[in-house]
């Protein structure tokens, strides 16, 4: 069977060998297994710690967290009550049907909209529909945010990232083209630094030492590679992208991160995350990302 809904998360299964595995916990895609056009045996692409909790009781340390409505710690008055990249990634969401089921893709949709523990913190009307898509070599994840408010008072402000954790070796992974993009340095020790853009120098960026860098109007399509793998990621609409290996400095602290889980990740997330998409009310945004694995 193509699509296996069970009663805690989605199994999708490609005609030519691909998979993908989805908690309806955050709908976290937990596993992406593909071959490529180079080599068919289908191979996990997605990193998930083996200390990362599967239960709902925190958010999962790997696969696909989706990141919505803040990144990083909230900096919007409307999402002072928030924790750390919001609720998306921590909240059950329901699975809300197939979409496509044949050789050119396996599609489902899950959908969230304020429940009562939501509510609690985030006052804003609004619906979320996750699309994911699986084709022989290729992931697609799109996130639809619909303001829901029947009024024009202000539009509703958000953040959204995609937190790819790509399985690769960390002191092997290359990260183009990100030459003469803004970002601004997350490891640097105050808010002053911090909050100074630098200029990317590199021809391709590494991760070989702790990296947590926010690029600014990046520009949407990432080669990601390592001796012998490659994965593409192709965003639309996410106008930014995060870079993210905490190396052992920071990885040593993160409690769900596996003992040297930090080599064998990297961390290339598309997002909105500088400034805050602004949505009239009846307006639906889309975010999108397709991963294709092409070693
Ligand atoms: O530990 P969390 O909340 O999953 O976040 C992991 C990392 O996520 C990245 O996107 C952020 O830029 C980092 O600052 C953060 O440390």
């Amino acid at each position: 069977m193509p699509v296996d809904q069970q009663a805690n998360r989605v199994f999708l299964r490609h005609p030519k060998g691909s998979s993908a595995e989805i908690l309806l916990y955050g709908a976290t895609v937990i596993s992406w297994k593909s071959g490529s056009t180079a080599n068919s045996l289908p191979t996990e692409r997605l990193f998930v710690s083996s200390k990362a909790a599967l239960d709902g009781s925190k958010p999962v340390r790997g696969g696909i967290p989706v990141v919505f409505p803040c990144f990083g710690a909230p900096t919007h008055p409307e999402h002072s009550k928030l924790p750390q990249h919001g609720f998306a990634r921590s909240e059950t969401w329901t699975f809300d049907g197939i979409i496509m089921d044949n050789e050119a893709g396996v599609s489902v949709k899950l959908a969230l909209g304020p429940n009562a523990s939501i509510k609690e913190k985030f006052e804003r009307p609004f619906h979320l529909v996750y699309v994911v898509t699986l084709a022989e070599h290729q992931l697609s994840t799109d996130i639809h945010v619909t303001n829901t408010a029947f009024t024009t008072t202000s539009p509703l402000e958000f953040q959204a990232l995609l937190h790819n954790y790509i399985r690769a070796p960390s002191s092997e992974v290359l990260i183009t083209p990100l030459q003469g993009v803004s970002y601004y340095d997350k490891t640097e020790s105050t808010e002053e630094l911090r909050s100074q853009p630098k200029v990317e120098q590199r021809t391709a960026v590494d991760v070989k030492k702790f990296t947590d860098y926010v690029y600014e109007n990046a520009p949407g399509k990432y080669e990601v590679t390592w001796g012998n793998g490659n994965v593409e990621v192709k965003a639309a609409n996410f106008k930014d992208v995060v870079v993210w290996n905490p190396q052992q400095e920071a990885g040593s602290k993160i409690g769900d991160m596996e003992e040297g889980g930090w080599e064998r990740f990297v961390c290339v997330e598309p997002g909105y995350v500088r400034g805050f998409v602004k949505l009239d009310a009846g307006q639906t945004w889309i975010g999108q990302q397709v991963l294709t694995a092409k070693l």
